[in-house]
């Protein structure tokens, strides 16, 4: 049997990583995509490739800096494409050699907030969306990170909203309790082991 891909989203501070994780606790191989492109971004030849599209003041002893990156890009839809356009075919193709390794598995997840911006939605055999109400991301993110309303709301500005992504979305799971949302995490589990997408 083939091995489904199933995308996991959800806009920034949704919970995503934390929904993953009860994924993970299950036995399921998740992959998950803010990690991968970090991974890449510093990779002895893509270094020169950020170096030369955004200039040696985003790297920092000659290594690119994320924050710089980062208040460079969310400001700024033509150099966000850019960045994208460096890392995303590097994560599609390291992500397709990462799922040849779980073939004996029912399905894996890929976690990302992008999943439908990016359009690695179509490569999907289903798609779970996470949600939290607006203000709650923002909360949990400016705490999480330390970092100001302002930012948050740059990278929220750079993403899609929750309907858009919902109407496109097989499960959605509503993360303000815990608790509830583990118990959908066993539901979704559960059903996406004995049927066949
Ligand atoms: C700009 C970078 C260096 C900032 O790093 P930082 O550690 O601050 O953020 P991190 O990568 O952990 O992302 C945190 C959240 O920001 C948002 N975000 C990140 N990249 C993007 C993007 N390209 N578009 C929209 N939102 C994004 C997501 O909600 C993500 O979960 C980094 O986000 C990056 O390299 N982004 C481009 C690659 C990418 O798209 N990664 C995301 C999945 S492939
Ligand atoms: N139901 C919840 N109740 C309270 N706090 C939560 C809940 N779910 C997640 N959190 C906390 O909110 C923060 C954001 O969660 P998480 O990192 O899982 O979100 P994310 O969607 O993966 O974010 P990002 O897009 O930035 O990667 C974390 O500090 C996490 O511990």
């Amino acid at each position: 049997m083939k091995t489904k891909i199933i995308g996991l989203t959800g806009g920034i501070g949704s919970g995503k990583s934390t929904i993953a994780q009860f994924f993970a606790n299950l036995g399921v191989p998740v992959y998950i995509a803010d990690e991968e492109a970090k991974k890449i971004l510093f990779l002895p030849h893509v270094v020169p490739e950020v170096e030369a599209a955004f200039g040696s003041g985003v790297l920092t002893a000659g290594m690119p800096d994320k924050a710089k990156i980062a208040a460079l890009v969310f400001k700024d839809p033509a150099k966000l494409q850019t960045l994208n356009g460096i890392i995303h075919p590097k994560v599609a193709q390291h992500f397709k050699d990462w799922v040849a390794t779980h073939h004996n598995k029912p399905f894996v997840i890929k976690e990302t907030a992008i999943l439908f911006e990016s359009g690695s939605y179509k490569d999907c055999d289903a798609v779970i969306m996470v949600t939290a109400p607006i203000e709650t991301r923002i909360e949990r993110v400016m705490k999480r990170d330390n970092v100001s309303r302002e930012q948050v709301l740059e990278r929220i500005a750079n993403q899609w909203d929750d309907q858009k992504k919902a109407d496109l979305s097989n499960y959605i799971i509503d993360n303000y309790s815990l608790d509830v949302a583990k118990q959908e995490v066993v539901k979704i589990f559960n059903f996406l082991n004995i049927i066949e997408i």
